[in-house]
């Protein structure tokens, strides 16, 4: 990391404020240079920032440094928080660029040098990456904690833990033949073994919980082409998203809303409606409609309320739909017909509502509300959040387990199943080669940060 990188780091310019963010080795040069000195580090004084070649003022600006290893990056880091003018922030980052072996970041290079230098690991980067994006209060909670160092805090408790089960076999190695007593430390450590792949299987059963919470829960309206699909999402969206006529197959694309329900993020998507007949296009439809039902964390299954009994309800919904996904019935349109409440099948949920009565639409977001709540409820247990997490926890789980299971084998090689599993957690937080993995995972980072 010889050269020294800047960025701006606050948002788009023209604004009020706008920081610039130094880091490197040159740090306390450029300050020298266009500040006239190195301010006290953690005091913010007020400079005027210079041209160094003619001496012309640049801005005034409200300096920072923060000498390294204390600083966010580990190296020498400098924060001008200059005027966010647009010709300002361009003059001051084409200063920088001047003198020699300073360059603009790439995107995520501050939290990937942070990272090489051991003030965060993989899972706090990305915890960080993930309050960055943050959308809703519940997302806001799990990226604070995940950048806290909670997860990793947990895998490499777990990773201490195998660490010292394979030191324990090693010593009951060597010294098995000094002393020979029946039930080894070996047994020992096979039942913690087991014990702890208990704890990560529990783990990694709620992990989806924890992406949905990342991503948002999926939920789809499907129906039979007019049944009032479109129209149901612009009342909860509360704005004209879709386009809503009375002719059947008006929806084609597949149209999303992103929502923030009691602080839950939820995804909900229309598509077109199910039918067999119909063009080119309107089919290409209908193959996205099914597809991403697919995906769908619930269904929303839309039809007209017309007071005549169903057999089965949801009739045009492709089998494999049917088995896999959770769905609820809602009774569209119910401003048209009055009926006395009817218990359906009893098994599926049925919610009765219209884009002209309120109060049904309030009815239909409150249930999805709880519906977020159950879901993907924060518990007190930090949560995996990535598939990335995922992966390497079954493969620990794995290597645990064969450990466990494999008592006709040698201990060396069971010990070298523990080494495995042990490696996998070191690859989630980054203390084992992960080199192929920042690529992916500082992609999702922007510039300055
Ligand atoms: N009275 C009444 N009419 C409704 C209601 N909801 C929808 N409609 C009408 O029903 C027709 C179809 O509504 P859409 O929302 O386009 O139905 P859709 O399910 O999206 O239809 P496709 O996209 O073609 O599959 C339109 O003429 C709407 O005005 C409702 O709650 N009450
Ligand atoms: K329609
Ligand atoms: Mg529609």
């Amino acid at each position: 990391m010889a050269e020294t990188i800047f960025a701006l780091s606050s948002g788009a310019v023209p604004s009020g404020v706008a920081v610039i963010r130094v880091s490197g080795r040159e740090t306390k040069m450029v300050l020298e240079k266009i500040c006239g000195r190195v301010p006290d580090a953690r005091k913010a004084s007020v400079t005027r920032l210079k041209d160094p070649a003619t001496g012309e003022v640049l801005d005034e600006a409200l300096v920072l440094f923060f000498e390294g290893p204390r600083s966010f990056t580990g190296e020498d880091v400098a924060e001008l928080h200059c005027h966010g003018g647009r010709a300002v922030v361009g003059k001051v980052l084409s200063e920088l660029g001047k003198f020699e072996n300073c360059r603009p970041a790439e995107a995520g290079e501050f939290t990937r040098r942070a990272f090489y230098h051991g003030r965060m690991d993989l899972t706090e980067v990305e915890g960080l990456a993930d309050l960055i994006a943050a959308e809703t209060e519940s997302q806001r909670k799990q990226a604070v904690r995940q950048m806290g160092g909670a997860l990793g805090e947990l895998y490499e408790g777990w990773r201490s833990r195998l660490i010292h089960m394979r030191a324990m076999i090693e010593a009951d190695f060597d010294f098995a033949d000094e002393e020979d007593v029946p039930g080894s430390v070996a047994d020992e450590v096979w039942s913690e073994a087991a014990a702890l792949h208990g704890e990560i299987a529990i783990h990694l059963d709620k992990s989806k919980s924890g992406e949905r919470l990342r991503s948002g829960l999926q939920v789809v309206l499907m129906g039979a082409p007019n049944a009032g699909k479109s129209s149901l999402l612009n009342a909860i969206a509360g704005r004209d998203v879709a386009i809503v006529t009375e002719e059947a197959g008006t929806t084609r694309d597949v149209i999303e809303v992103h929502l923030d329900l009691g602080g839950y993020p939820l995804t909900l998507v229309d598509t077109a409606g199910l039918r067999d007949a119909g063009g080119i296009v309107e089919r290409e439809g209908i193959r996205r409609a099914q597809a991403r039902g697919q995906e769908a964390d619930l269904i929303l299954w839309a039809m007209e309320l017309d007071g005549v009994p169903y057999d089965d309800p949801v009739s045009g919904l492709p089998e494999e739909l049917r088995e896999k996904i959770p769905l609820w019935i809602v009774r569209t349109k119910s401003d048209l017909v009055t009926l006395p409440e009817q218990d359906s099948s009893g098994t599926i949920k049925e919610i009765s509502c219209s884009d002209r009565n309120e109060e049904g639409v309030k009815m239909l977001i409150s249930a999805l509300t709880r519906f977020a709540e159950e879901t993907i409820s924060l518990g007190e247990a930090p949560l995996a959040t990535r598939e990335r997490h995922r992966h390497y926890l079954s493969n620990c789980l794995t290597g645990l387990k064969t450990a466990v299971h494999a008592n006709h084998l040698p201990t060396e090689l069971r010990a070298e199943d523990l080494r495995r599993a042990a490696d996998a957690l070191g690859r989630i937080t980054g203390r084992i080669d992960v080199d192929d993995l920042l690529d992916v995972i500082f992609r999702d980072f922007c510039i300055g940060k």
